[in-house]
């Protein structure tokens, strides 16, 4: 599989490690930085991550910084891009199962790598149920600039 990876400068080591593992497998992993522990700012990063899914570089990504959080929000941004943040693999394989997720997110500051592994393994090896989801993962293609005129009552009509 064709598997993106991308960090802040937080998650460097937990990012080296994860595709040398990922490479090992047989993967084709492709590392979009950042690419030293020096202060960076996580939207940088998983803009690109996001970027490498919608133009089909990547198949999947897999987006790390000290939570998770910050380029979780920066990847989400992005039309294409599904990205979850786990912690554990049950959450990464309903984020496959139910929301088709195409990224991850993870913390390298609140998990260790046989858990990041973990929750890789079900990322990758789990799939997409359809049926009722398909529905809801289609209204996630809503366009931002929709979403930010539409009210409440709208949205639940
Ligand atoms: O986005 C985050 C918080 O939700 C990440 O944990 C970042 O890696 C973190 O904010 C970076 O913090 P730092 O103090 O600049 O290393």
């Amino acid at each position: 599989m064709r598997i993106a990876l991308a960090s802040d400068h937080a998650a460097v080591a937990l990012k080296s490690s994860l595709a040398s593992w990922l490479s090992e497998q047989g993967h084709d992993v492709f590392d979009l930085g950042a690419d030293g522990t020096a202060s960076v700012d996580y939207p940088d990063y998983g803009f690109a991550l996001a970027a490498a899914i919608g133009d089909g570089r990547a198949e999947r990504g897999i987006a790390l910084c000290g939570s998770g959080v910050g380029i979780a929000i920066a990847a989400n941004r992005h039309s294409a891009c599904r990205c979850a943040l786990v912690s554990e693999p049950l959450s990464a394989a309903l984020a496959r199962q139910h929301n088709d997720a195409n990224a991850i997110a993870m913390g390298a500051r609140l998990i260790g790598e046989d858990m990041a592994k973990a929750c890789i393994v079900a990322f990758l090896t789990t799939e997409f149920e359809g049926g009722r989801h398909q529905r809801r993962v289609d209204k996630l293609s809503t366009s931002f600039s929709s979403v930010d005129t539409l009210s409440a009552k709208e949205f639940a009509a």
